[in-house]
Formats: C-alpha cells, sequence, structure tokens
C-alpha cells in the first residue's frame, strides 16, 4: 500500500504564503475597514470614501405581515432572472422565475441592447403567466454601485462582475428600464423600488429571523449591507429628522482597499488577476474573495509552480494556460474530498488536460485551494466584524447568498472559526443561508413601497 504524503514542499507553501492572513493582520483589516465605513457614511469625506456606504432608502424591515403577489427582476451576475412572488404567510411564499442568459457580447455592448433584453424577458415571462393586464408592482434587484436619490431612481456609478455596457454609467438605470418598457408598449410594469441583491438577502432573512441586520453576498461579487442608525446616515437628506431610526446601507464593500490600504495583505497574483479584469485598480476587496476571481487566483499559483518544475513536473497543457479556465467551483470539489482521498482532485486534474500520477501534486493542489479560499473567508469575516461592531450590538443574524458561500464546503464553518475569533467575547451571532434572498426581498421591499404610497 502506499503511503500518502501529507508534508507540503516548501517551496510551495512559500508561493501561497502571502495567502495565510495572521490574526494581527485581520486584526488591522477590521480597523482600516472602520475607518473606510465612517468615511463614506460621513457627508464630508463621502465624495472621497472608497467604501461608499449607500443609503437604499430601505428603511422598515419586514413586519412579518407583508402579504400579495409581486414582480422581481434579478441582475447583477451570471444569470438574469425574472421572478413572480406571492407572499402567502411568512411561512408559505409561492416563487415562480425564469433564469436567462445574458450573452457575454451584451455585457460590453450598448446599455440600450441590455435594458430591451431585460424588457423582452419580462415580457417573455409575463405572457408565459398570463399576467399581462395586470399592473403588478415590481422590485429591480440591480447588483452594481448605485447611488440612489429614491426608492425609485438610482445612478450607476461604476459597472463591475464583468459587466462594462455603454452609456449607461451616471444614468438612473429605473428610467433606464421604464423607457424599454415602454418601447415595447404591450407591458403594464408598475417599478416601485430598486435595490441591491444584500438588501434583499437582508430583507428575506428578517422575514422570518428577527435578528437579522446584515445581509452578505459571496458570488460572483462580494458586497454587505447592514442596518445604520438614520442619523449617521449623513448622506440621505433627511438623516436628522426622519422619524424612522434605521437605515439599510448598503456597503459596496467590493471597493474596500481601491486606495491602497489592503496593499499589506495582497500577493502577487492579486496584482496580475486585476490587471486582467475589465475593472483594473478597482474591486479589490472584492477581488480577494469572490467566485469570480478565486479559481483564476489557484491557476495563476499553479502556472508558477509548474513553470518553476514543483508541481505536475514534466506535463503540459494548454488549458491551464488560459485564463479564467480554472473554475472557482473546483475549489469546492477539490476540498470536499475527505483528507486523503484525491478522487475529485484527480476528476479536476484532467479536465484541465494533466494527468497527475502523483499523489504530492494532488496534495499541493488542494493546499493552493485551501490558501485562497480561506484567505477569501478570512477577509469576509473581517467584514462581518467591522460592520457588527459599528452596530454596537450582542446578537445578530447575518443572511448570506452567493454560490461560494452556498457550495463551498467549509465556507461556512471558516466564517464562524474566525469571526469568533475577531469579535468581542460574549457577542452572539448566526450565519443563515438566504433562500431566494434577492427575489423575496425585492418582493418585501416592493410590499412595503406600496403601503408607503398607499399611506401618504
Ligand atoms: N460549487 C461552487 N463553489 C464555489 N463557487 C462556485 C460554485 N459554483 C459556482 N461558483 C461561483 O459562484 C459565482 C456565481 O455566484 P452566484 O451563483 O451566487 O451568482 P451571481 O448572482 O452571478 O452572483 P452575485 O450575487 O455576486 O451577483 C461564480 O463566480 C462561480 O464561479
Amino acid at each position: 500500500m502506499s503511503v500518502v504524503p501529507t508534508t507540503i514542499a516548501p517551496e510551495v507553501e512559500a508561493a501561497v504564503a502571502g495567502f495565510m492572513l495572521t490574526q494581527a493582520q485581520m486584526t488591522e483589516v477590521v480597523e482600516r475597514m472602520t475607518k473606510e465605513i465612517k468615511m463614506g457614511l460621513a457627508r464630508d469625506t463621502h465624495p472621497r470614501a472608497v467604501i461608499k456606504c449607500f443609503v437604499s432608502y430601505v428603511q422598515d424591515l419586514p413586519t412579518g405581515k407583508e402579504r400579495g403577489k409581486y414582480l422581481a427582476l434579478d441582475l447583477g451576475g451570471s444569470n438574469f432572472r425574472v421572478l413572480l412572488v406571492d407572499l402567502k404567510s411568512n411561512t408559505d411564499i409561492d416563487i415562480v422565475s425564469k433564469s436567462f442568459v445574458i450573452a457575454s457580447s451584451m455585457l460590453s455592448g450598448p446599455g440600450k441592447d441590455l435594458f430591451d433584453f431585460i424588457a423582452n424577458c419580462l415580457a417573455d415571462f409575463c405572457k408565459e403567466q398570463r399576467l399581462q393586464g395586470e399592473a403588478i408592482p415590481l422590485g429591480f434587484t440591480f447588483s452594481f454601485p448605485l447611488q440612489q436619490q429614491g426608492l425609485t431612481k438610482g445612478i450607476l456609478v461604476t459597472w463591475t462582475k464583468g459587466f462594462s455596457c455603454e452609456g449607461v454609467v451616471g444614468k438612473n438605470v429605473v428610467a433606464l428600464l421604464q423607457e424599454a418598457i415602454e418601447r415595447r408598449g404591450d407591458l403594464k410594469i408598475n417599478i416601485v423600488a430598486i435595490l441591491n441583491d444584500t438588501v434583499g438577502t437582508l430583507m428575506s432573512c428578517a422575514f422570518t429571523s428577527r435578528n437579522c441586520r446584515i445581509g452578505l453576498i459571496v458570488g460572483t461579487g462580494s458586497n454587505a449591507c447592514y442596518v445604520e442608525k438614520t442619523v449617521n446616515a449623513e448622506c440621505f437628506e433627511n438623516y436628522q429628522t426622519s422619524p424612522k431610526p434605521h437605515m439599510i446601507i448598503n456597503a459596496e464593500w467590493g471597493a474596500f482597499g481601491d486606495n491602497g490600504v489592503l496593499d499589506f495583505v495582497r500577493t502577487p497574483y492579486d496584482r496580475i488577476v486585476d490587471k486582467v479584469t475589465p475593472n483594473p485598480g478597482k474591486q479589490t476587496f472584492e477581488k480577494c474573495i469572490s467566485g469570480m476571481y478565486m479559481g483564476e487566483l489557484v491557476r495563476l499559483v499553479l502556472v508558477d509552480l509548474m513553470a518553476k518544475g514543483l508541481i505536475f513536473a514534466g506535463e503540459r497543457s494548454e488549458k491551464i494556460q488560459t485564463q479564467w479556465n480554472f473554475q472557482t467551483s473546483y475549489l469546492s470539489d477539490i476540498e470536499s474530498d475527505s483528507p486523503g482521498d484525491f478522487r475529485n482532485c484527480s476528476k479536476v486534474i484532467n479536465q484541465l488536460g494533466l494527468v497527475g500520477n502523483h499523489v504530492r501534486d494532488k496534495l499541493h493542489l488542494r493546499y493552493i485551494c485551501e490558501a485562497v479560499s480561506s484567505r477569501s473567508a478570512k477577509l469576509c469575516s473581517c467584514g462581518l466584524v467591522t460592520l457588527i461592531n459599528k452596530m454596537n450590538i450582542n446578537d445578530v443574524s447575518v443572511g448570506i447568498d452567493g454560490s461560494v458561500y452556498r457550495f463551498h464546503p467549509r465556507y461556512h464553518d471558516l466564517l464562524m472559526f474566525h469571526m469568533t475569533k475577531l469579535l468581542r467575547p460574549g457577542i452572539k451571532f448566526e450565519l443563515l443561508e438566504s433562500d431566494d434572498g434577492s427575489g423575496k426581498g425585492a418582493a418585501l421591499i416592493a410590499a412595503t413601497a406600496v403601503q408607503n404610497q398607499a399611506s401618504k
């Protein structure tokens, strides 16, 4: 019987050492992020802040009594979805949804084409669901940095996550959608709210868990929102006079580090990934954390070690040399193997056009994946701890969505472990997986918006 090696070669260890954040570095990240969040909230410093802390105009958490049928659109990553959400009770919610793939050419084409495509998908869906005649309220989950000026007005600040459509930055996205709907002329749609997916996630978890105060996404991108005191949300015009005590703040934490404050935890591989994205120099924190980039980071380490003959020695593979070819789902597959077993790992190696005859190479590949996913979870923990400390509460639930959190075998446990180590003793928290947060959350915000309109 062959003995499975368990030790990592010093050269491999050295290559990924930069991903292994220490407790002191994590504490420093929390400190720096706290500063940046305060800058985003304050009127004077907001214009130059990197973590923008946008006002969401959502001030009411769900009461649990919201009811009715709502349409929701979800645009923010790999797929575009249209949903019909029927809030029957707080435990009985019917959701019918349809996903549409956005052609990669559309990601960088004219914005008008993107919004016409969205309106067409909406029309298809309404036809299928026989909703053409009804003006059902619609909540639009739009997961890019938005400077909101009201619940139905949001100016796109910048595209992220691979999108770069022309003619949208600086425009009110709700108006662009409304215009596309009007160009068709066959739909009666009442857009009552635009929201970020983090806000939808928070709302949907708060519908059933009263303690939910944070919404987190770890999917294609990463971002979080939290419940702030209205008086601290200085960019809200009524921050001193609003009768409502709270405001959900869309942190847009992906941009943390765009001013260099995270350089002390970045690796040379992060700098290479950044250069090949459509938004170099932007979304620094997100690029260290989210699904769009984790696979590429692993690939870059692998390519580097292969060039030095330290892994898969003597093997060549066109696939591994090609950008973005190492999917982030491979990290979940590889780390799902039980220790000493390399079944998934071998499959991935073969999919990448490699043979991988040596167990040590598999061990090393797993080690690299663990380094990248652990750093992601550690940085995310830093972000969550920053928000919990900022709210100064002792008991909190966090609603979480996104494929990285959902499918990575250790992500939840890593967050629990590192958050516990970073938080002051005695603070209770739970991490809740959000089920269809964007859709449910959009419906809940639409329900509150309709109610608020009616009571005016
Ligand atoms: N099994 C998996 N393990 C880890 N990551 C995965 C897995 N499957 C997909 N991903 C990654 O998750 C990302 C997609 O995330 P998600 O499914 O949450 O959708 P999204 O709506 O596009 O993202 P976002 O919410 O950031 O807008 C992709 O980058 C993909 O590589």
